[in-house]
């Protein structure tokens, strides 16, 4: 199992055809943008925002940013088009909407590899799905191409006839499905968006709540929500100051088992103190 430690505490969708959102977004502290050119862009602006998308990838002035673009869903009319045009601009990862199996990912990579996508051209899968949740462990598993699992709780919100309430109750058990699923492949997971953009506390608190699950960050919809994200993802000064404290306890120690704080350590909180280092120090390196 491989980790992959790029920091993906914001992920900022945008509709690709939104020539202002296109522009505002070389300015955002964001770790990852995704230009969308499925839910957020209406069908008679498909073409356009496909070429926009591209042209963004191809441009060179997103800095570090991680680019991604997300097609149209297989089975629809825009789908081969979306992926030819994102293989061929090369981003750093095609995103996938409504991934509902093993075989479908496997599928999508042979269909990017055909298209000639560059291998650093990675397959993120959305997971929003009644039918992707019953096979997110294999799905997960299914290509090395994918390196990424991303919530779509508004899809899944609406194949499960839930409802969004404060919590997220309803749909706890497929977020830590999900959750489960990509730690046990070693690969990334990202949480869902937060839709109403001018409820701060009720994003912050749904942040709080995706980083304490396990998720290594969340998808966005407006810039007022990127400060918080990369906050909240991002290990605090306290925990740093911790996982310090942990890995000087533990070089010094004389037995098997020391304490920190009071604390008993263990090999295992040693290695989760290298891993919030490791953390701390890939987003120290993203404006370096
Ligand atoms: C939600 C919005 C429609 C609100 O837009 P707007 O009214 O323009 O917001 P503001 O006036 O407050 O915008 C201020 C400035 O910020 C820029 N802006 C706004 N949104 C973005 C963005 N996403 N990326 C970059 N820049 C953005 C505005 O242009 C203003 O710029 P300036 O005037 O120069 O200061 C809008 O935020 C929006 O369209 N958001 C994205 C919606 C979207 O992408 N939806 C699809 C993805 S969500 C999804 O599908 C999830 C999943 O599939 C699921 O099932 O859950
Ligand atoms: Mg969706």
């Amino acid at each position: 199992m491989s980790e992959d430690f790029r920091p993906r505490r914001s992920v900022l969708y945008m509709p690709s055809s939104n020539a202002k959102a296109l522009e505002k977004a070389k300015t955002l502290p964001v770790d990852a943008i995704i230009f969308d050119l499925e839910d957020a862009v209406a069908p008679d602006a498909k073409a356009e925002a496909r070429e926009a998308a591209a042209a963004a990838v191809r441009s060179g002035e997103y800095g570090g940013r991680e680019l991604t673009i997300r097609v149209n869903g297989a089975g629809t009319e825009w789908h081969e088009a979306d992926l030819a045009a994102a293989a061929a601009a090369g981003p750093d990862a095609v995103v996938v909407p409504k991934v509902g199996s093993a075989a479908q990912v496997r599928d999508l990579a042979d269909a990017l590899a055909a298209a000639g996508a560059p291998e650093h051209t990675k397959l993120w899968a959305m997971v929003e799905t009644p039918e992707a949740i019953f096979d997110a462990r294999e799905l997960a598993a299914a290509s090395e191409r994918l390196t990424v699992l991303v919530l779509g709780t508004n899809d899944l919100v609406k194949e499960l006839y839930a409802e969004h309430v404060p919590g997220r109750a309803p749909i706890l058990p497929s977020l830590h499905t999900v959750v489960l699923a990509a730690r046990a492949a070693g690969i990334s997971v990202v949480d869902g968006v937060y839709n109403d953009v001018k409820d701060l506390d009720g994003f912050l608190a749904e942040c709080e709540q995706g980083r304490q699950m396990g998720f290594d960050g969340k998808t966005l919809i407006h810039p007022g929500q990127v400060e918080g994200a990369n906050t909240a993802f991002a290990p605090s000064e306290k925990a740093v100051e911790d996982a310090r404290g942990i890995l000087a306890a533990w070089d010094a120690r004389t037995t098997g088992v020391v304490t920190y704080n009071g604390r008993m350590v263990e090999n295992l909180h040693v290695e989760s103190a290298q891993r919030t280092l490791a953390i701390h120090d890939a987003i120290g390196s993203l404006r370096a």
